[in-house]
């Protein structure tokens, strides 16, 4: 892999799970800073238990820190993820590209292809073009070592999914894994600035809202089998993701797979 800004960097050809080697790394005492970044990856890992296949030539590449902050606003680190990928992305694509200023959705200019989908997607024209999973371990001095693993459909994307997948080969775009590392670790560095500890939460969920696919749309949400179903209102300043259900109640939403649309199924 060619460059990670201000990190250190391990490059595998094909490894298991990138999510897995940062893991073991700081249970070793490795203490972060460290992408490890894969052209391959043969176990690789989805969010809730699922597998993410990452055939030779899409990107799979974690990053392994140790925040300073508290494991609740280190959580929020998933939504650094998201707006880095999403800037990243929308500079890769044709048309893809918005200028989002400081103050978050004010500054908003035209409508992008690629967009957020609670709580870690990135959609390109409605369909998944890339994952964030994040996992946290406790080191044995109390910190919580943050591992946040992003995967990106560049060459190909699975097939036989129960929502649209697409890549960046399939949206007429020919780069390597290691271009979109590039701009992935550029866009990292600006937004975990922003973020700042944690302090500047707010002005990246302000950023995370103004490339949100589906707020004021119908949704329905899957929490381990129970379907909520209402209107998609915001994200809340904690990142919960703020339904105002059929029966009027407005639910904060911590966990689940979110569907679009007036018939939006429950499907995962
Ligand atoms: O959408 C999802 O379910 C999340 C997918 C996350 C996949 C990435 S690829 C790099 C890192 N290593 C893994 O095993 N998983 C993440």
């Amino acid at each position: 892999m060619a460059r990670a800004a201000g990190y250190r960097l391990r490059g595998y050809d094909s490894i298991g799970s990138t999510n897995s080697e940062a893991i073991e790394a700081a249970t070793a005492g490795d203490l972060g800073g460290i992408w490890f970044a894969a052209r391959q990856q043969t176990a690789g890992r989805g969010r809730r238990g699922r597998q993410w296949e990452s055939p030779h030539g899409n990107l799979a590449a974690t990053l392994l820190i140790v925040p300073e902050a508290d494991p609740t606003l280190a959580a929020t680190l998933g939504f650094v993820a998201g707006v880095s990928l999403n800037r990243a992305l929308s500079a890769i694509l044709p048309g893809g590209l918005v200028k989002i200023g400081i103050d978050g959705a004010d500054a908003l200019e035209g409508k992008s292809r690629i967009a957020l989908k609670w709580p870690n997607d990135v959609l390109a024209d409605g369909a998944k073009l890339a994952g964030i999973l994040l996992e946290a371990s406790k080191l044995p001095d109390g910190r919580h070592a943050i591992a946040i693993g992003f995967g990106v459909n560049v060459v190909a994307a699975p097939e036989g999914l129960p929502y649209p997948a697409t890549s960046l080969a399939d949206l007429g775009v020919s780069l390597s894994a290691e271009d979109v590392f590039e701009a992935l670790g550029d866009a990292w560095v600006e937004t975990f600035g922003l973020w700042n500890d944690g302090r500047g939460i707010g002005d990246v969920l302000k950023h995370w809202r103004a490339s949100a696919a589906g707020i004021g749309a119908p949704v329905a949400v899957n929490q381990n089998g129970d379907v909520l179903r209402g209107i998609f209102e915001t994200i809340d300043d904690a990142g919960r993701l703020i339904v105002r259900a059929e029966d009027n109640r407005r639910i904060a939403i911590t966990a689940g797979d979110v569907h679009f649309g007036a018939t939006a199924s429950a499907r995962s």
